[in-house]
């Protein structure tokens, strides 16, 4: 980079409220491109950040969020959803003159309310949101901006400034964006948290039992304890906040129950009918295309080890629910996945492995209905999805935090192995959908 463009760059101050997990990639990496940054994080935590920081170049911390607004041009909120509203009516009022701001929270059209609620006229807005986690590389993933009010020259810095990221811009609305979030992260994380209520639950370690071991079972197993090792209050936020997510996690549950009553009556040909016109509501114009994931690819991404002949078919009932969910709620997934996350296509790999080959579904149904190994799985799978559920509908985080902290506790020990096969398998997924949307739009 030019000399004189990072001398400028170090004019532009760009100020970060909330120096969590996102708050810190997000200095890091846009003081790492030059800017300067000026940072804080609740008032308790000024020494200690201001230590951590000190060797740092171009980051700047202040005792409080004022002080930051005060002085930047460009201010992101990374802050607790749930904690927003008082944090920018806080600091919001003190905003520098002509400054612009955003959030970083998984839910937008709460969030430009609150900013349009208290910030001054003269402040535009502009907010962003990274669709993956704090650990992932951000180059290639999706970067949701929203344009909610600015002028051309507060929205062009908003661009340069991200730039840094190398990720892939998404323009959208609150409002578009909150619909997509709604149908992709809110019911695959229903989908996870479930499944880890539910081995909570009958208490056992999944990769330890040989009856979930290899191939899709791999990304159930590491992707779940990926969404335990994060804070609650993320899943949380993003499922509450988001109108459309509840209904969504709403019929989750439904689909789940209702698939494991069929299992339950022994009703295989209406169960078979459920499945094979979801599959091919969802599946149907994808046949040409080749699978997200392949035996080869799920296999180097074993927790427990065990050697691919020993696998036990499954009845997934997670996977059959999250399709029947789809088609219940009209959604295509693929439509979404220019603004996707990596959990969400990873998710939406496993499911296509086992519904687009024919003989791995019949299995799975012929399996469902007449072997019982996984009924007690099942029944409290049903009965996790349900409680996910209600504690989202009833807007209650303290609720969903305490549903959150168990399996969290259970499943801790792991979460360092987790996370390091979930990166790789994460770099994985990215490669194989760039492949693929270049061979698409080669067609
Ligand atoms: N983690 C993820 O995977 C992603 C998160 N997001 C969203 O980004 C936002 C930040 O998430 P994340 O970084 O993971 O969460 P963290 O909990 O790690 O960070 C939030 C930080 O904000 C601090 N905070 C709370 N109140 C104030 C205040 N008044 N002034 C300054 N700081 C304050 C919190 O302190 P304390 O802990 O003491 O409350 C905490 O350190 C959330 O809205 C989240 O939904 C978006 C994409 C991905
Ligand atoms: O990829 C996922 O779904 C994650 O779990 C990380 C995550 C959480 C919240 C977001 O708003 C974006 C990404």
């Amino acid at each position: 980079m030019e000399n004189c463009e990072m001398t400028a760059r170090k004019e532009v101050f760009v100020g970060i409220i909330g120096m969590g997990d996102m708050g810190k990639m997000y200095a890091r990496a846009i003081a790492a491109a030059g800017w300067s940054i000026n940072a804080c994080d609740r008032e308790d935590k000024f020494e200690g950040l201001k230590k951590e920081f000190a060797e740092v170049e171009n980051i700047h911390v202040y005792a409080n969020g004022r002080l930051v607004s005060r002085i930047s041009d460009y201010i992101m909120y990374a802050v607790e959803a749930e904690l927003l509203d008082t944090v920018v009516a806080a600091y919001g009022p003190s905003t520098k003159l002509g400054a612009i701001v955003g959030g970083q929270t998984s839910c937008k059209a709460p969030e430009v309310k609150t900013f349009e609620k208290h910030l001054p006229p003269d402040v535009d807005i502009v907010s962003c949101h990274s669709l993956h986690g704090p650990t992932v590389d951000p180059a290639g993933q999706p970067l949701v901006i929203i344009r909610h009010r600015a002028s051309d020259k507060s929205f062009k810095l908003v661009e340069d400034i991200l730039s840094c990221f190398h990720s892939k811009l998404v323009y959208l609305s609150a409002e578009e964006h909150d619909t997509i979030t709604a149908d992709t992260q809110a019911v695959t994380h229903a989908a996870f948290l479930s499944m880890g209520s539910a081995w909570t639950a009958n208490n056992h370690f999944p990769w330890e039992v040989t009856r979930w071991q290899g191939g899709i079972e791999n990304v159930k197993i590491n992707l779940t304890l990926r969404i335990y090792s994060n804070r609650w209050h993320v899943y949380a936020g993003l499922a509450i906040l988001n109108p459309a997510a509840q209904q969504q996690i709403r019929q989750y549950a439904a689909s789940a129950t209702e698939l494991f009553k069929l299992i339950l009556e022994g009703k295989k040909e209406e169960l078979t009918r459920r499945i094979r016109s979801a599959g091919e509501f969802v599946f149907g114009k994808q046949k040409d295309q080749e699978l997200l994931l392949r035996d080869d690819i799920l296999d180097k991404f074993s927790l427990s080890g065990v050697p691919a002949h020993a696998r036990k078919p499954n009845s997934h009932l997670s996977l059959l629910a999250m399709v029947d969910c789809w088609k219940k709620c009209n959604i295509v997934p693929y439509d979404h996945i220019i603004c996707s996350t990596p959990l969400f296509r990873l998710w939406l790999g496993a499911t296509e492995y086992l519904f687009r080959q024919p003989e791995l579904l019949d299995d799975c149904i012929r399996f469902a209905m007449e072997d019982d190994t996984f009924r007690s799985d099942d029944l409290e799978f049903t009965f996790a999805a349900r409680g996910w559920s209600d504690a989202v509908s009833f807007g209650d985080f303290d609720a969903y935090r305490k549903r959150f902290e168990g399996p969290q506790e259970y499943f801790r020990p792991r979460f360092a192995d987790a996370t390091k096969v979930g990166n790789q398998m994460i770099r994985t997924i990215l490669e194989r959908t760039k492949v693929m949307e270049k061979a698409r739009s080669e067609e």
